[in-house]
């Protein structure tokens, strides 16, 4: 099942796959792996290792202006999977303003240098790029040279034999401090390799597909060319990301956020379990990385005690247009006030919660409004209520010396109980006006055909946030 609906909030390709139609009038180049098919529908193939290439390097030139080289026989990378990454990063760079002047390492860059690539065209971001692979190092340093990034990454080779990934490079830099690395790592071991991806001798002798002849495995949906670097590592990404972790013990906040991207879900909790044997050192956290059918997790940890990793996304809803306006409407109703404060900005405060328990709300006004007669058998009903009213010197219990304004005794048909109404003043300290229980920041971004609208929470309680949109939800979408 598809997974675009899961990218990140800030993905432009978040619920809109590329315009192949588009892409094909524009780029020549493109046009040629395209198929027309009857209905004036486009068709790409992404079997065809060439097609899927050139998909890449079409979206890296028509969003990100970018003009690279993709090796044949080298692994593809999917641009708005690694955008998707870059946009985590940056979550945690942005919520612990650390968005400034920073410097990331990639850990095994390849042939396309696309993290660095897009890291720096999107969000001004400098890296030092390495890799283990000298026709990797080649390649990636060509795709910075041919968009004039030589003054923002630094292309480093570094040997892929010795059991560290980050010392080398960071030895060989002692005096500088990075706010982030990021990685990719070789996902299989090597017995995984030779059963999943078979030889393509016409491309090279090092280069390997999934397109593997089998009676058990179904054809795979897109095609994957890459080299045995790019492919497998001894122990699999356990290991390389268990040499990312063993470098991180002993650098510690040189690299202030250390990230990975993981490929295979039983990845995660031996590296988790690694983590936690560090105890209160080191904080992580594993967030999703899905786009299209694939799914990918990135794994992030910091020895800073002033970082946060928890990042707070808006919740929101997509709803017909104008979605503005259909909750402005439904706000009114729950009698919530509203202040615009950007044209597609507005600010609602609640002064209570209306949204919860609609159902017996419902009942309630609907017995209220039934005929006198028909209501008479509920006129008598067991209500528990348990009110605290502070402690200290008794002025404010439940006495006629209190701050409550009157009490009624109710009888019941039950001998010896009674209902009780109460009302109270709580009186504020001084000068202080009593503040809405919830205040949250509303924002539109519009898309085609529909609207997605944010919540952000400005004060009030997160459960009463998600019930409201949930309301919301139900009655909008
Ligand atoms: C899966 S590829 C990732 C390529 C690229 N970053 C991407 O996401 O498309 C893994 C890369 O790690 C490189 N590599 C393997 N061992 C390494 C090491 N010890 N240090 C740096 N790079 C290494 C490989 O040569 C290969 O280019």
């Amino acid at each position: 099942m598809s997974q675009n609906n899961e990218m990140h909030p800030r993905n432009p390709y978040r619920n809109k796959p590329p315009d192949f139609k588009a892409l094909a009038l524009e780029y020549p180049e493109f046009r040629k792996f395209c198929h027309y098919v009857s209905n004036g529908k486009v068709v790409f193939d992404f079997r065809e290792d060439a097609a899927v290439r050139c998909l890449t390097k079409t979206l890296l030139k028509k969003d990100f202006n970018l003009d690279v080289i993709l090796p044949t026989g080298h692994l593809v990378p999917r641009v708005p999977q690694k955008l998707n990454y870059c946009l985590l990063i940056d979550d945690i760079l942005q919520a612990n303003q650390l968005s400034k002047d920073v410097v990331g390492i990639d850990i095994g860059t390849g042939t396309s240098c696309i993290h660095a690539l897009i890291g720096t065209r999107q969000f001004d971001w400098k890296f030092v790029a390495t890799d283990g692979d000298e026709n990797a190092v080649r390649s990636a340093h060509e795709n910075v040279t041919r968009n004039n990034l030589d003054n923002s990454i630094c292309v480093v080779h570094v040997n892929p034999t010795v059991k560290t990934v980050l010392m080398d490079v960071m030895n060989s830099m002692a005096d500088r401090e990075f706010t982030f690395c990021m990685c990719n790592p070789p996902f299989f071991e090597k017995w995984e390799k030779d059963d999943k991806f078979c030889q393509e001798p016409s491309v090279s002798n090092n280069t390997y597909s999934n397109r593997i002849d089998s009676d058990i495995r179904s054809a795979p949906h897109s095609a994957t060319f890459a080299t045995s670097a790019e492919l497998y590592i001894d122990g699999g990404e356990i290991s390389f990301v268990n040499r990312i972790i063993d470098d991180s013990v002993c650098l510690r906040d040189r690299i202030k956020v250390y990230t990975t991207m993981i490929g295979r879900k039983s990845s995660l909790k031996p590296l988790q379990q690694r983590l936690q044997r560090f105890g209160d050192d080191i904080k992580f956290i594993v967030s999703p990385l899905n786009q299209g059918k694939t799914k990918r997790w990135m794994l992030a940890w910091t020895f800073s005690k002033s970082i946060s990793l928890t990042i707070e996304r808006p919740v929101s809803l997509k709803c017909a247009k104008p979605g503005l306006m259909k909750v402005m409407q439904e706000i009114n109703r729950l009698n919530g006030r509203v202040r615009q404060e950007a044209p597609s900005v507005i600010v609602a405060e609640f002064k209570s919660v209306t949204w919860t328990n609609q159902r017996a709300r419902r009942k309630a006004t609907a017995i209220l409004l039934e005929s006198s007669a028909k209501r008479a058998k509920f006129n008598c009903s067991n209500v528990a209520c348990e009110a605290m009213f502070g402690t200290g010197d008794g002025r404010d219990s439940f006495t006629n010396a209190g701050n409550f304004v009157s009490s009624e005794i109710i009888a019941t048909d039950v001998p010896n109980l009674w209902d009780s109404s109460t009302q109270a003043y709580f009186p504020l300290p001084y000068g202080e006006v009593p503040r809405p229980i919830a205040r949250i920041r509303i924002h539109v971004d519009s898309e085609d055909l529909s609207d997605t609208v944010y919540f952000d929470l400005i004060s009030g309680s997160k459960q009463h946030l998600h019930q409201l949109v949930q309301y919301l939800k139900n009655l909008l979408c």
